[in-house]
C-alpha cells in the first residue's frame, strides 16, 4: 500500500473579508510561511532581473517565480541541479514556484506541434528539436528542485471555439494525472493543477472537477491574463473560484495591474505573478499611488521629489524623479534598478494593505480609494 505523501505545500485560512470574496490566508511551504493574498515577482533566468535576493527579501518578497522552460533550455537542468537546486543556486532561501513550460512554448517557440504525447518545437537559441510532455516537465522541475511546481498544460487562444477549448480541457486533465503519477521526488513538492476552459462556464466547471478529483495541494487558475478584457477575467474567475477547495491556495497566473490584483483578491485569488513590474521598469514607466508615471517624460527634468510621495521604499526615500529620468535617460542600468525595485515593492505592499483591508473588512472601500486616486491613469 503507497503511503500517502504528506504534500509540502499547505494553506491555512485566516479570515474571509465580510463583503466580498477577499480571504487572507497563510501559505506554508519548506522554505517558509508566507501571508496571503501574495504578489511573487518574475525570475524568469534565475534572477528577479537587477534585483539581488537580499533586496527582494528587504522588500518582503516570499515566494518569487523561475521558467522552467527557460532554464531548461539554458543553462540546462542538470546544472542547476548540480548546484543543489534553485534555492542555492541563485541563492534564494525563501519559497520558489516554477511554471511548466507549456506557456512557454506556445507563446515564445515556433514551429511547434501539440499532440496527446506532448508538444515538438524548435528551440529558438540552438534551432535544434525539442520534445515536452507532462513527464519531461516533471523530470525537469524536479531537477530545479522548486517549492510549488506547475502542472503542464495547454494554455489555449482564448477566443477559441467551445469544441477546440473542449478538447484541451480533456487533454490537460490527462496530463495533469499524467505528471501527478510520473512525479517521484521523496518529498513530494507542491504540485499544483491549473484550471483551463477559457471563457466557457461548463468547460472551466470540467476542468476543475477533473483536477480537484486529483487533490493537488493547490490550484492555479490559468488560461488568462492573454488578451482577454479585465472585465472578461474578472466574469470567468466570478465561476472558476468557488468551484476550488477553500483550504487549498489558489494562484492566478500572469496577473498584474493594482486594479486586475484587486479585484482577483475579491473572488478568491490567494496568489499573482506578473513580469509587468520589472517589464515596465525597463523603460522608465513606474507604477505608482496616483497611475503610471514615464519617467522620461520632459516634465520631471527638475522634479526632484520621490517617483511616488506616499511610498516608503529605498528609491523613494533615497532618489527623485529627476535623478532616475536622467539615468533612464542615459540608459544608465543603476536607473533601471531604481525602477524595477520600486515596482516590485509597490506590488508587495499593495498586497500587505490589502491584507489589512481584509483583516478591517474594509476591501470594498480600499478599491474604491484605489481606484479614485488613479483616475482615469493607467493602472
Ligand atoms: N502553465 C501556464 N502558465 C501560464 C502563464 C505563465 C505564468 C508564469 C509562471 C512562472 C514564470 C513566468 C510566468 C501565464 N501568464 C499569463 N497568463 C498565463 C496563463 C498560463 C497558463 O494557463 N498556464
Ligand atoms: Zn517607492
Amino acid at each position: 500500500m503507497e503511503e500517502h505523501m504528506e504534500p509540502a505545500i499547505k494553506y491555512r485560512l485566516i479570515k474571509k473579508d465580510k463583503h466580498t470574496g477577499a480571504r487572507m490566508g497563510e501559505l506554508i511551504t519548506p522554505h517558509g510561511t508566507f501571508p496571503t493574498p501574495m504578489f511573487m515577482p518574475v525570475g524568469t533566468q534565475a534572477t528577479v532581473k537587477s534585483i539581488a535576493p537580499d533586496e527582494l527579501d528587504a522588500m518582503g518578497a516570499g515566494v518569487i517565480l523561475a521558467n522552467t522552460y527557460h532554464l531548461w533550455l539554458q543553462p540546462g537542468e542538470q546544472i542547476v541541479e548540480e548546484a543543489g537546486g534553485l534555492h542555492k543556486f541563485m541563492n534564494w532561501d525563501k519559497g520558489i514556484l516554477t511554471d511548466s513550460g507549456g506557456f512557454q512554448v506556445f507563446s515564445l517557440a515556433k514551429h511547434r506541434d501539440i499532440k496527446e504525447e506532448g508538444v515538438t518545437f524548435r528551440d529558438p537559441v540552438s534551432g535544434s528539436k525539442m520534445f515536452l510532455s507532462p513527464e519531461k516537465a516533471m523530470q525537469i522541475e524536479n531537477a530545479l528542485g522548486p517549492d510549488i511546481m506547475m502542472s503542464f498544460d495547454e494554455c489555449p487562444p482564448y477566443f477559441e471555439t467551445y469544441d477546440y477549448i473542449k478538447k484541451s480541457v480533456e487533454r490537460t486533465s490527462r496530463w495533469a494525472q499524467r505528471g501527478l503519477e510520473a512525479h517521484q521526488n521523496p518529498d513530494w513538492q507542491g504540485l499544483f493543477g491549473i484550471v483551463q476552459g477559457a471563457g466557457f462556464k461548463k468547460l472551466r466547471q470540467q476542468s476543475a472537477r477533473d483536477l480537484v478529483s486529483m487533490d493537488f495541494p493547490g490550484y492555479s487558475v490559468g488560461g488568462l491574463s492573454v488578451g482577454e478584457s479585465k472585465e472578461e477575467m474578472n466574469r470567468v474567475l466570478e465561476f472558476t473560484t468557488p468551484l476550488l477547495p477553500e483550504n487549498k491556495p489558489r494562484y492566478l497566473m500572469g496577473v498584474g495591474t493594482a486594479d486586475s490584483l484587486i479585484d482577483g483578491v475579491m473572488r478568491g485569488i490567494d496568489m499573482f505573478d506578473c513580469v509587468l513590474p520589472t517589464r515596465i521598469a525597463r523603460n522608465g514607466t513606474c507604477m505608482t499611488s496616483h497611475g503610471r508615471l514615464v519617467i522620461k517624460n520632459a516634465q520631471y527634468a527638475h522634479d526632484f521629489g520621490p517617483l511616488d510621495d506616499e511610498c516608503d521604499c529605498y528609491v523613494c526615500r533615497n532618489y527623485s524623479r529627476a535623478y532616475i529620468r536622467h539615468l533612464i535617460h542615459v540608459n544608465e542600468t543603476f536607473g533601471i534598478r531604481l525602477t524595477s525595485y520600486h515596482n516590485l515593492y509597490f506590488l508587495i505592499h499593495l498586497m500587505q494593505d490589502l491584507r489589512q483591508a481584509i483583516a478591517d473588512d474594509e476591501v470594498l472601500e480600499f478599491r474604491e480609494m484605489v481606484f479614485e486616486k488613479y483616475g482615469f491613469n493607467q493602472l
